[in-house]
């Protein structure tokens, strides 16, 4: 039926009665007689577009045209699939109506929302990227729950988050598979389609009126793509809301192609089809280029615009024609025929209707909401990720057995002094070294990071206070038990006072490397190239720590200040020394010399400690440097979000200032500016 008035809608000079033809022809597409359903059509989202092109421009090639002048609208409890070869603009109009375009990139034309130009509110919009970056370690209920615990506002009760996060799963088909983990590399969990749905599960929680979906079934097999785009399109109409679905894909089967209202075909950023998908076979015939039987439509379409691969193309009965001339008949096919005519009235029309303002604002859960439901997230992974701090434990265990057996009993004598400090040098040095062996796990919480916050989900703040509570734990254990055994076993000074503030010394040691890590993650998100640095910085600060080359020796410019200034292993080291050496005496092994040396001049002349301030201060110290550096890895994530598309921007200005694109004001996230 729907399909049948799409077909037959004639171009009408009377605005009114096209306007009736419009809101006709979309809910006659919805279930039949469904009057709930039919008036939260008025609720909803048309979004429309008009000779939107977009481009990019960079100093060495100039600027290339990404799209070219594409019209087209989406309406509430339609389908829209975005479809074309590889490389055709697929992404980029899903980015340029989602405002997502990167600051490099400009645009031009008019992209509207309900008819007026206006900003996509917090949660009434959601967009799901290609890849599913989630908590591996969570099960489905959890990582749903978690996130309508973060997403949705304090008004709800605890229960109905619980209940809508439960009926999200069922609404992805998702039920069966509750309590399995997500899994991810090296472990086991669901399959890819599933992991899919788990993603839009996420995004749908707030229930957005309006979806994006960039390749939702990139990389499935055809039953699983099916199952995912049949659970997509039954959104368009679930709970009484009209939803309004844009998704960009690949390569559909003839089953998914039929879950399509309409089909927006393009072919290097130009649109050779826009209409009803039920349509699309009708206008390759009339242009020529039948779809022969027995082969999935879509696949024809796709063969018949594709120029990577030169071939010549079928036409009618007509012979054969090289693929870039088929592109240009359907081209021109599509530009004169009464389809692109209804296209442009129709986006008209919607302009023209008044369907209102969205809503300005939903809200999300709190700040201190956010930061409880993170700390407790990022606790359960990081007790679950064997490689977060466990498998770290038991290296830190064999290695104080290790230091313990090898320093077993080290005496009091004047030969133990040297032996004293080289222990709480090692301790403080490489114990905390092996810290960035956490650094993997922390990119991947990066990851969801990223998303979420590009999402609008929560703000870099919590994300900051969230990660360094839950760290705080795992940091006490693996600094008190193999501590423990790296101190009493050689027996290093006598007094629980003072195994406290070794213990202390080095939990603050393990949470500065940890700060320093994240920094390293912000700037580099790589593995390897974060570990390599990461291991750098920290060489250099042992190398000027003042142990392994003594404070005086060091040459003044740049090694002595600022690099040992800076290096927070000074402070490790004088704070740990003065902890073991003060107010004792050792035997006086030098000839001629007193026959004993207090513990102030050993760390005076053999150290070369400041003795200005007591071990507080430097345990002081590095709290302080554990602020700053967590602050300064909140500024870089911050400064990130603001600097980076201006330097992007700045990298790629064209040669010329003349070029005609203006860059997108809507190109910033649509969701508002959280802490
Ligand atoms: N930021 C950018 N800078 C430079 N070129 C870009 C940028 N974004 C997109 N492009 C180019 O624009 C063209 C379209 O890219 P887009 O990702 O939209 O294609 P697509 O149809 O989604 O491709 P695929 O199906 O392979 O994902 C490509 O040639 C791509 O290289």
């Amino acid at each position: 039926m729907a399909s049948l008035i799409h077909s037959t809608l004639q171009p009408n000079t009377n605005p009114e009665i096209n306007t009736a033809i419009l809101e006709m022809d979309t809910i006659n597409r919805l279930p039949s007689k469904n009057k709930v359903v039919r008036t939260q059509l008025e609720d909803g989202v048309f979004l429309t577009w008009q000779d939107l092109c977009v481009s990019v421009s960079n100093k060495k090639s100039g600027t290339k045209s990404i799209l070219q002048g594409l019209s087209g609208y989406a309406r509430p409890g339609e389908l829209l699939a975005i479809m074309g070869p590889s490389g055709c603009g697929k992404s980029t109009l899903l980015d340029a109506l989602a405002g997502r375009l990167g600051s490099n990139i400009g645009q031009r034309g008019e992209i509207l929302v309900n008819g007026r130009k206006q900003a996509l509110a917090y949660g009434t919009s959601a967009y799901v990227t290609q890849d599913d970056t989630l908590m591996m370690t969570l099960t489905v209920r959890e990582a749903v729950y978690y996130s309508a615990q973060l997403q949705l506002s304090d008004s709800m009760s605890k229960s109905e988050k619980k209940e809508r996060a439960e009926t999200t799963i069922k609404e992805m088909g998702l039920q069966d598979a509750v309590d399995t983990r997500i899994g991810g590399w090296g472990v086991k969990g669901l399959s890819g389609g599933q992991k899919r749905r788990v993603s839009i599960c996420i995004e749908i929680l707030t229930r957005p009126k309006l979806l994006f979906l960039d390749e939702p079934t990139s990389g499935l097999d055809s039953a699983a793509s099916y199952y995912v785009m049949s659970r997509i399109a039954g959104l368009g109409q679930r709970d009484g809301i009209g939803r309004t679905i844009i998704a960009s894909i690949h390569q559909p089967s003839s089953e998914v192609f039929q879950l399509f209202h309409n089909l927006c075909l393009l072919s290097s950023g130009r649109t050779v089809y826009f209409g009803p998908a039920s349509a699309a076979n009708e206008f390759f015939t009339l242009s020529g280029f039948p779809c022969p039987t027995h082969q999935n439509p879509s696949d024809h379409f796709l063969k018949t615009i594709n120029k990577d691969f030169q071939q010549d193309v079928e036409q009618g009965l007509a012979g054969a024609i090289s693929t870039e001339e088929a592109i240009e008949i359907l081209l021109s096919s599509y530009k004169s025929s009464e389809r692109y005519e209804q296209v442009r009235k129709q986006v008209a029309e919607i302009y023209k209707q008044d369907h209102g303002e969205l809503e300005t604002k939903r809200s999300h859960a709190s700040f201190l909401t956010q930061c409880s439901v993170l700390t407790r997230r990022s606790f359960v992974n990081m007790y679950r990720d064997l490689g977060y701090y466990w498998l770290r434990l038991a290296i830190y265990i064999t290695l104080c057995l290790g230091l313990g057996t090898v320093y077993h009993n080290i005496g009091h004598s004047y030969a133990s002094i040297q032996a004293r400090g080289a222990l709480l040098s090692f301790i403080a040095s490489f114990l905390t070294f092996m810290a960035i062996g956490g650094f993997p796990s922390f990119v991947e919480d990066m990851k969801v990071f990223e998303r979420e916050r590009l999402n609008g989900h929560y703000g870099a703040t919590a994300f900051v206070i969230s990660n360094t509570l839950s760290a705080v734990p795992y940091l006490i254990l693996v600094s008190v038990i193999p501590g423990a055994m790296a101190y009493y076993l050689p027996e290093l000074r006598k007094g629980h006072e003072h195994f406290l503030y070794f213990a202390l010394v080095l939990f603050a040691c393990m949470m500065l490397v940890e700060s320093l890590m994240m920094i390293v993650a912000s700037i580099v998100p790589n593995y390897l190239m974060g570990i390599i640095t990461g291991a750098g910085i920290q060489g250099l600060m042992i190398l000027v720590g003042g142990f392994f080359r003594l404070p005086n020796d060091l040459p003044k410019p740049l090694w002595k200040y600022p690099l040992h200034e800076i290096a927070f292993h000074k402070y490790a080291y004088q704070g740990m020394f003065k902890n073991e050496f003060e107010g004792e005496v050792y035997p006086n092994n030098k000839v001629g010399g007193p026959p004993i040396i207090t513990g102030e001049e050993i760390l005076r002349d053999l150290w070369q400690a400041e003795m200005g301030y007591s071990k507080w201060g430097d345990l002081a110290v590095l709290l302080g440097m554990i602020a700053f550096y967590r602050l300064m890895f909140l500024g870089i994530i911050k400064a990130n979000e603001k600097v980076k598309p201006m330097i992007k921007a700045f990298i790629s200005m064209p040669p010329k200032q003349n070029t005609q694109v203006t860059v997108n004001p809507s190109s910033t996230p649509l969701h508002g500016e959280m802490m």
